[in-house]
């Protein structure tokens, strides 16, 4: 047997970290800049535990585009590196500074550092020819030094006359990464990932004022203690990220250090259309460095659709997605935010129940789709979810949350297996005469007319068990919620037969069953419902999904139930004139057919036609009738 370390050559591996580290190579100078940062922030640390003498002085940091020289530096005003330190740091790949200062000088605001991996610094090889860097490190008598490297393994290190402490990293840019030399390019980068750096950084150009301020905004309000702001902070914050007037309607501040470091705001929005939610999203940082607004993974879907910054060291700069999913600090994080999530919402529904009520427009678009798509949440969400109740104006609403609308149907709206049945509207204008009926039966209908709500509907009947969901055109009143009750006409088995029979109408694209059943003499003469099951199929058809066209193309269903005991078909029956009988029924089945949307085309024209008929009948014979 034989045992050995495969050989690595470092010619061969040094073009596959340039070219395949980071696909996206705007990052070179997020990376360059996190390291000048991390160099003043060590700085700080070191001087305030006395190990760093001397001034600390303003720390910043400078870009420097020139045009002409085709180059972008760099500066810094931090640490600096001695030769033996350039030599460790920066010739030995993947050997992280920044990880050895953390596990030296732990407990000492190590979370501020942000480098890792020790890979970054080789992104600047990405878009440069060359890299020269000057350094000075802050002890005493270390002379200064310069390196110099064209991208591959051989360097050059040599003695400098830099007097001033710090860093100045001095790419040549190359051919193909002249766009970064576009002053709108780089600023736009810096924007992008520096907004909210904790330490000042100014974009020098020749174009640029001498004096203006710098481009970050170096204490973001999610840094900040919650006791420090004021609702006008979070405001103005939520402007600063987003450029909105739209004020959201409540915010999260996120601050965890056990077991993961957490901080962060996230914003509910308000939202004014559906298709408008997913423009801005929520961007995740690692220590106040942007790191991607794709925050798929960290996020729990449903809050995707959640404004605001997450910032978390513990999720590594670059990432990628499958590293992401794997990570289990990942996990943690998106279990804990759903919680704080639903802590927060529970917490509003218990304090301010009107103002929850107020904003559940735009809320509850979140916990449907949060209950639907996280079990966890849904528990929580049970709590707080609501049900609009229909039947009340636009000034007063009313709203009911599952267990106090369990209690205000409990006797009328159980069914013959004890289920609640809750009854739904779509549409509260074309279902007026179906909503009113169950009313005037005592029953509650809720309002289930946002987009997510067929959706959702589906999924609550599997998941609460002793619910289903009813819309309240699916059947006549009385049937409703299905208590196995038999309901007699007063008309003759042989009457009843003889309506049947006239009710025997053939309709295009209309699939009808007749029933004969006693109801109420004030109820119409004929309801015309669709079977719940069949409406939701054709309801899906129209959305999507592999089964869509065969549910498409399917005739709708309609049951018409005759109301056996309604007065018009005791008169209708004594008459011998059959012609005029089979009008009239046809009549009373259309108009049943009209309410609930379904009279369409040659059948709409039809009824026209046979009403003006059955108005002037035996007087004048208008247009032709069938
Ligand atoms: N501007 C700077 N001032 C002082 N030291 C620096 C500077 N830039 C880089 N270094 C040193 O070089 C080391 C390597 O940098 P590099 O960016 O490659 O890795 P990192 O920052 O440690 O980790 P990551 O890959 O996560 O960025 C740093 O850890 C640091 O010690």
């Amino acid at each position: 047997m034989q045992k050995g370390t495969i050989q690595v050559q470092t010619e061969n591996i040094f073009p596959i970290i340039k070219k395949f580290l980071y696909s996206d190579h705007d990052i070179f100078l997020r990376e360059l800049i996190s390291n000048a940062v991390d160099a003043s922030q060590k700085l700080k640390t070191l001087s305030s535990i006395g190990e760093a003498k001397g001034e600390v002085g303003e720390l910043l940091i400078e870009v420097k585009l020139d045009e002409e020289a085709k180059t972008i530096t760099i500066s810094d005003r931090g640490i600096g590196m001695s030769a033996a330190e350039v030599e460790k740091y920066l010739n030995q790949v993947a050997f992280s500074g920044a990880e050895e200062f953390v596990k030296k000088y732990k407990g000492q605001n190590e979370n501020a550092i942000i480098g890792k991996f020790g890979l970054g610094f080789y992104s600047a090889f990405m878009v440069s020819d060359k890299v020269e860097v000057f350094t000075k490190s802050f002890k005493e008598d270390t002379p200064a030094v310069r390196w110099e490297c064209d991208g591959s393994p051989e360097y050059m290190l040599e003695e400098t006359n830099k007097t001033d402490r710090g860093t100045d990293i001095v790419l040549y840019i190359n051919e193909e990464s002249a766009e970064f030399l576009d002053p709108e390019r780089i600023r736009g980068i810096l924007l992008r990932f520096c907004r909210f750096l904790p330490v000042p950084i100014y974009f020098r150009h020749k174009n640029e004022e001498a004096d203006a301020p710098p481009i970050n905004n170096t204490q973001p309000a999610w840094k900040k203690k919650p006791s420090e702001l004021s609702a006008e902070d979070y405001q103005n914050f939520y402007k600063e990220l987003y450029q909105y007037n739209e004020p959201p309607l409540f915010w999260i501040h996120l601050n965890v250090d056990y077991p993961f470091n957490l901080t962060g705001i996230l914003y509910f929005p308000k939202i004014k259309q559906s298709y408008e939610i997913q423009k801005d999203k929520i961007q995740l940082y690692s220590n106040q460095v942007f790191v991607t607004d794709e925050v798929k993974d960290i996020v729990p879907e449903f809050l995707m659709l959640l404004h605001g910054v997450i910032d978390s060291p513990d999720i590594p700069l670059n990432v990628s997605r499958s590293y992401l999913q794997g990570d289990p600090n990942v996990k943690k994080i998106n279990n804990h935010i759903t919680k704080k999530v639903a802590d927060k919402l529970e917490e509003l529904f218990n304090k301010e129940r009107k103002e929850f009520e107020g904003k559940w427009d735009s809320l509850g678009l979140f916990v449907k789709y949060g209950m639907m798509t996280d079990d966890k949440f849904m528990e929580r969400g049970n709590k707080f979810h609501l049900f609009e109740i229909a039947g009340y104006g636009e000034g007063e609403k009313k709203f009911y949350t599952l267990d106090e609308l369990r209690m205000a149907t409990e006797t009328l709206q159980k069914n013959k297996d004890g289920k609640l049945v809750i009854l739904y509207t779509t549409d509260t204008v074309q279902q007026d005469a179906y909503i009113r009926g169950a009313e005037a039966k005592g029953y509650i209908v809720v309002k289930m007319d946002t987009l997510i709500d067929p959706s959702f509907v589906n999924q609550m009947e599997s998941k609460w068990s002793d619910v289903t969901f009813n819309r309240v055109d699916a059947d006549i009143a009385d049937n409703l919620i299905d208590k196995q009750e038999n309901l007699d006409s007063i008309l003759s088995k042989d009457d009843e037969a003889a309506l049947k029979g006239l009710f025997d109408i053939k309709m295009t694209g209309l699939s009808m069953t007749v029933e004969v059943k006693g109801l109420s003499t004030e109820a119409p003469p004929v309801v015309a419902t669709r079977p719940e099951f069949m409406r939701r199929m054709k309801d899906m058809a129209s959305m999507s999904g592999p089964m869509a066209s065969f549910y498409a193309n399917m005739p709708d269903e309609v049951t018409l139930t005759v109301n056996g005991n309604h007065p018009i078909y005791q008169q209708l029956l004594k008459n011998d004139d059959k012609a005029k009988q089979e009008k009239v029924v046809h009549n009373l089945a259309d108009l049943a057919l009209l309410s609930q949307g379904l009279l369409k085309g040659s059948n709409l024209t039809s009824f026209i036609n046979r009403s003006v008929d059955l108005m002037g009948a035996g007087e004048a014979e208008v247009g032709s009738v069938k």
